[in-house]
């Protein structure tokens, strides 16, 4: 087998830990494949979120960082938010497709204090920062120009002091208790693993394809 594909397999014994094993794909989409023109950030997923009917919906987001879960920043207004306040576990998709992987996470989702999402807010461009005063996301506007004047009038209001974080802003995490790697192989049989939390730590198994 020719090395390349040999990196491609999940190893083997499998690694203990999905969240480490998460990290090691996503520094390996870095390195490598993230500097097309037209690669994704390795952070970026398809949330699926349901609404108290059970309706589904998806949307593309940024996962700012990984600690014991995948951690994301939105507007509290939003769907997706409206979505977890009355029916709390989400799940995550990551496509590497130029890699041929996919890591699939499930769970529930809260929402950080107030302190982890200034923490978090302090740190983003100050375009970023007012664009979340300015938009109030998901509500249906007449025009961009609306979003545009706001944004003009808050870099006004917040002139020569730093940006503090709204109160409609901030930040959720997603704590994986069960997580699913998937990998091309030139070979066409695919590994699958998957992952689920239980009391005694996680458990790995291997999936048919
Ligand atoms: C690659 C990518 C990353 C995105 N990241 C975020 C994000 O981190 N937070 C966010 O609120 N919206 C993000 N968006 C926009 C969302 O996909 C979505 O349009 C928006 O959040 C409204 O979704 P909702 O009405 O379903 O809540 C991103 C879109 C793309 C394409």
């Amino acid at each position: 087998m020719p090395p390349n594909e040999e990196m491609k397999r999940m190893p083997t014994p499998l690694p203990t830990d999905p969240l480490r094993q998460f990290t090691r794909w996503r520094d390996e989409w870095l390195a490598a494949d993230a500097q097309a023109p037209d690669a994704q950030a390795p952070g970026s997923a398809v949330l699926a979120t349901a609404d108290h009917h059970g309706r589904p919906s998806a949307r593309w987001v940024d996962v700012a960082y990984v600690d014991h879960g995948f951690v994301y920043f939105t507007n509290h207004a939003s769907r997706k938010a409206a979505d977890v306040a009355v029916n709390p576990t989400a799940a995550l998709c990551f496509g590497w497709l130029a890699k041929g992987r996919q890591v699939r996470a499930e769970g529930p989702v809260s929402r950080l204090d107030e302190v982890e999402s200034d923490t978090y807010f302090a740190t983003l461009p100050r375009s970023l920062q007012l664009l979340a005063w300015s938009s109030d996301q998901s509500a249906e506007i007449d025009d961009r120009q609306v979003v545009r004047e706001r944004f003009d009038a808050e870099r006004a209001r917040f002139s020569g002091q730093e940006v503090p974080r709204p109160a409609h802003w901030g930040g959720y995490r997603l704590t994986p208790e069960e997580m699913e790697f998937w990998q091309r192989r030139a070979d066409e049989i695919q590994d699958r693993v998957r992952y689920r939390r239980r009391e005694e730590g996680w458990q790995a198994v291997r999936v048919a394809p």
